[in-house]
Formats: structure tokens, sequence, C-alpha cells
């Protein structure tokens, strides 16, 4: 097969699974956003994390929150807790790798926040355990997964919400978690500012 090839490949299957993704996950994208709007009309906030290129779509969402996405608009409360390598470091070093994201939602989660977490297998240890806390301060869990949920599948209760992207491959499902996290951003904006 040719590189270009390849390539044509690359985009044929992330178009194919974004509209897989499409016929089954809106609503299920709809009732997140509405999830999210709800805490942030009761002056709650949005905690966000993932592992690799997970933690890169963590920080992408809690920068469009914080700053703004595609319209003006006041500023969102949102925290990454993959962002912050002193702490991060400072855990995994004394604690256990599996604590960096459940110790910092120990002193930053409240009671009503949302815990976002993003990861392809569901089964990055970090993540369950940071679901854990969110689940001990009454926070809602929205998990954008993929595969067969993981381990993540077993951990959520009837009040989370798992968005799971139909695809075995990491990097098609980060690709749809990108366009998801746009969707959301821009059903925030939408309901909190109108059109
Ligand atoms: O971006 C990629 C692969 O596309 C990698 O960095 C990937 O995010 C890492 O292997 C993560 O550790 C995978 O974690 P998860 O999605 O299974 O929770
Ligand atoms: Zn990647």
């Amino acid at each position: 097969m040719s590189l270009q090839d390849r390539i044509i490949n690359q985009f044929s299957d992330s178009i194919q699974t974004k509209q897989d993704a499409m016929a089954s996950l809106c609503e299920l994208i709809e009732f997140a956003s509405q999830k999210i709007v709800e805490a942030l009309v009761n002056d709650k906030k949005v905690l966000t994390c993932g592992n690799g290129g997970s933690a890169g779509d963590a920080q992408h969402f809690s920068s469009e929150m914080l700053n703004r996405f595609e319209r003006e608009r006041p500023a969102l409360p949102a925290i990454a807790l993959s962002t912050d390598t002193s702490t991060i470091t400072s855990i995994a070093n004394d604690y256990h790798f599996d604590q960096i994201f459940a110790k910092q939602l120990r002193a930053l989660g409240q009671t009503g926040d949302i815990l976002l977490v993003y990861t392809t297998s569901g089964n990055s240890a970090n993540i369950i355990q940071a679901i854990k806390v969110a689940h001990d301060r009454d926070m809602t869990v929205i998990a954008l997964s993929g595969k067969d949920g993981g381990a993540l599948a077993e951990v959520l209760n009837e009040a989370d919400i798992e968005i799971r992207v139909p695809s075995n491959s990491t990097a098609r499902i980060q690709e749809v978690h990108l366009l998801i996290s746009h969707c959301l951003c821009d059903l925030i904006d939408q309901q909190l500012f109108g059109g």
C-alpha cells in the first residue's frame, strides 16, 4: 500500500467512525451538555482529566471553557487535572500514579461539580480512582470512552453518563472525543447564552 493510500485509509476510517458515532451518540451528548449547564448555573464547575492524548483533550476542553469557544461570552469555570506537573509528579512520586487525579479531586471537587474523563480503553487506573472520589463527593461523572468501556463501565453509577465511541482504535476514538468536546462547547454556549 502506498503512503498516500495509508492516508486515505486513515481519513476514511475517521469519517466512518464519526458517522457511526453521529448515528448513536447525539442524545447522550445533548444530555451531557444539559448536565454541565445545570452545574454551571448552580455555580459549580467542570474538572477534566485523561492520559496521553486524552490529557490534551481534557486540557483542550477546559481552555475552551475558561477562555472561549467560537463566540464572545463570559469565562466558564473548568480545571484540567492533567496540567500541573509539580503536583502530578509529587503525587506519583510520593504515593502512586493511580492517585494523580484522585488526590487533586479530593482538594478541588465539590458536590454538584462535574468530572469529565477521557479514556479510550476505560482501563486507566488513575481515571477509575478519580471516578471513585467523584462519587464520594456526589459529583456527576461524564465519561468519554470507547472500545468495550473497560473497567470504567463497571464503576459508573446510574447518575453518570458514558459516551462510548463505537470503535476499537485508540486514534479513531480520540478523534471523535475531540468532536464531542466541541459539540459540548457549542451546546453549552447555546443553552447559556442563546443564539
Ligand atoms: O494519544 C495516544 C494514542 O493515540 C496515547 O498517548 C494514549 O492517549 C495513551 O497511550 C494513554 O495512556 C491511553 O489511555 P486510555 O485512553 O486507555 O485511558
Ligand atoms: Zn493520539
